[in-house]
């Protein structure tokens, strides 16, 4: 089949990409001109494990190809996919001005029969506003060409994007069109092959669906972080009450892993984009507000433990952090934990050193300049630089290198043998017979 993907960000260049790999011939469109060159260069602007070799063998046999000129791209495609940012409005709700944009560009250029895919993840009923978007632009041109809206949403985590498209738990497919179901199965079917993948429902229940997972892992997350502050003050350690109920399939052990927050761009902005909807219905969102400030709480924990345990001015203390992607296995910091610390922490009066695998290159592009023009925020070359001359540790992101680290090493170089662990990554007798003060989330 030939498939057109617009947005080439995380999700699209994922979709385009494994879809390439099976065969069928994709056109993935960005309006951001420089994205598009690097691609058409060969360079991967994310990193994400296994992409880069999938995208360049896919290039490389002519199924895998980039434009920013979505006309061009529409020449006999029979599928649109719809992949751009959903980014959170100014009063929380999903802002649809790209989404809608590519429908009204899609309307503008469809030729003939086309089943039109939501990727993105959207509010209930943005598929109507989609099929009235490109209606309206075929109106206009005086043409009457039969097109389908699917909803599609993706579930795929970044750092495994590539594993989770090409292996999911489930697909979803919303609508109401048997030619667009018909035509979707046939695409999926690759991914469904031995066990059936693919969920069949209407394309509101579709886009509910979206949500509602999203909403249900960040409030497994907030809900072990609020157990993991009373875990602090009663002298109880999380980490043997999150294998305790773990061990409970009706509960299980994924996503109730404590620590300083959950970032990225979905969970913060889906959370709150699913409020807004609930109060546009009238419906008093309990729960999810409280997901979102004990997450917006919980990315302040580290600082308040490193302020208990050094005073409220930290000026004269360097802090060596470690990690600054918002979890392990991607360079991406949007809505990340290590924001607030380190705001927090220079705003305190502290130096710091931090050290990321991967995320260095954005956060040298992305971090305020006014960071870095005083010399108080340095970017180390690797983990152990960042703790020379520091008087504690922050980890914040959970990268493997920083598992097993040199303890020695790390001693030799710390003023002070102070560890803030933000993800509960150590054992704190351990580190603390190999002299270190210990200080996890919610480990009593
Ligand atoms: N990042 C993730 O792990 C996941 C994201 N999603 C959802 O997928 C959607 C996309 O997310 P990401 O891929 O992370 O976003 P992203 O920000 O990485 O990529 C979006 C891309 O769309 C492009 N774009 C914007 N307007 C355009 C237009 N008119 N024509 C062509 N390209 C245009 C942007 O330049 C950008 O490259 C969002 O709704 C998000 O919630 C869903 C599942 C996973
Ligand atoms: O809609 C999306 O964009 C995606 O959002 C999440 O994926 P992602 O944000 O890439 O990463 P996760 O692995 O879910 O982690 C999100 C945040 O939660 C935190 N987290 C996760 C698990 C946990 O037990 N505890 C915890 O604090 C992570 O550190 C991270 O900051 C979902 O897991 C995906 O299914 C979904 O497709």
């Amino acid at each position: 089949m030939n498939l057109t993907v617009i947005g080439t960000g995380y999700v699209g260049l994922v979709t385009g990409t494994c879809f390439a790999e099976m065969g069928h011939r994709v056109t993935c469109v960005d309006v951001d001109e420089a994205k598009i060159a690097r691609l058409r260069a060969g360079e991967i602007p994310i990193f994400e494990p296994g992409l880069e070799s999938l995208v360049l063998s896919n290039v490389k046999e002519g199924r895998l190809h980039f434009t920013t000129s979505l006309p061009e791209a529409m020449t006999d495609s029979s599928v649109y996919f719809i992949a751009v940012g959903t980014p959170p409005g100014e009063d929380g709700s999903a802002d649809l001005q790209y989404v809608l944009a590519v429908a009204r560009e899609i309307g503008r250029h469809l030729r003939d029969y086309a089943v039109i895919v939501d990727k993105s993840t959207v509010p209930v009923g943005t598929a109507d506003r989609v099929r009235q978007a490109v209606a309206e632009e075929l109106t206009r041109r005086g043409v009457e060409i039969p097109f389908d809206v699917v909803s599609n949403p993706e579930f795929l985590k970044e750092g495994a994007a590539v594993n989770d498209f090409m292996r999911p738990d489930r697909i979803i497919i919303g609508s109401d069109s048997p030619r667009a179901l018909e035509l979707m199965r046939v695409l999926y079917a690759d991914f469904s092959r031995n066990h059936d993948r693919i969920l069949e429902m209407g394309v509101r229940d579709a886009e509910m669906t979206k949500y509602t997972a999203n909403a249900m892992l960040a409030t497994k997350i907030s809900f072990m972080n609020e157990i993991a502050r009373l875990c602090d003050r009663l002298g109880v350690d999380v980490e043997k009450v999150r294998r305790g109920i773990g061990s409970d399939s009706r509960i299980g052990y994924s996503f109730i892993y404590p620590g300083c927050g959950y970032g990225g761009s979905c969970f913060p902005k889906d959370v709150k984009a699913l409020i807004h909807m609930a109060a546009g219905e009238g419906i008093e969102p309990l729960i999810l507000q409280s997901v979102h400030r004990r997450n917006e709480a919980q990315k302040e924990v580290l600082f308040e433990k490193i302020s208990d345990h050094f005073g409220a001015d930290l000026s004269g203390l360097t802090i060596g952090v470690w990690g600054l992607a918002f979890k392990p296995g991607t360079d991406d910091m949007r809505e990340a934990p290590s924001l607030v610390l380190l705001e927090q922490l220079l705003a305190a009066g502290a130096k710091v050193r931090a050290y990321d695998p991967e995320a260095m290159a954005i956060a040298r592009r992305e971090l305020p300049a006014a960071w870095f023009a005083t010399g108080r925020l340095k970017l180390a070359e690797n983990q152990y630089a960042a703790l020379e001359g520091a008087d504690a540790l922050a980890l914040v992101t959970e990268w493997k290198p920083f598992r097993h680290p040199d303890f020695s090493e790390m001693k030799e170089r710390m003023k002070q043998a102070v560890i803030f662990d933000g993800r509960n990554q150590y054992d704190p007798s351990y580190l603390r017979t190999q002299g270190f003060v210990y200080h996890g989330i919610g480990r009593g």
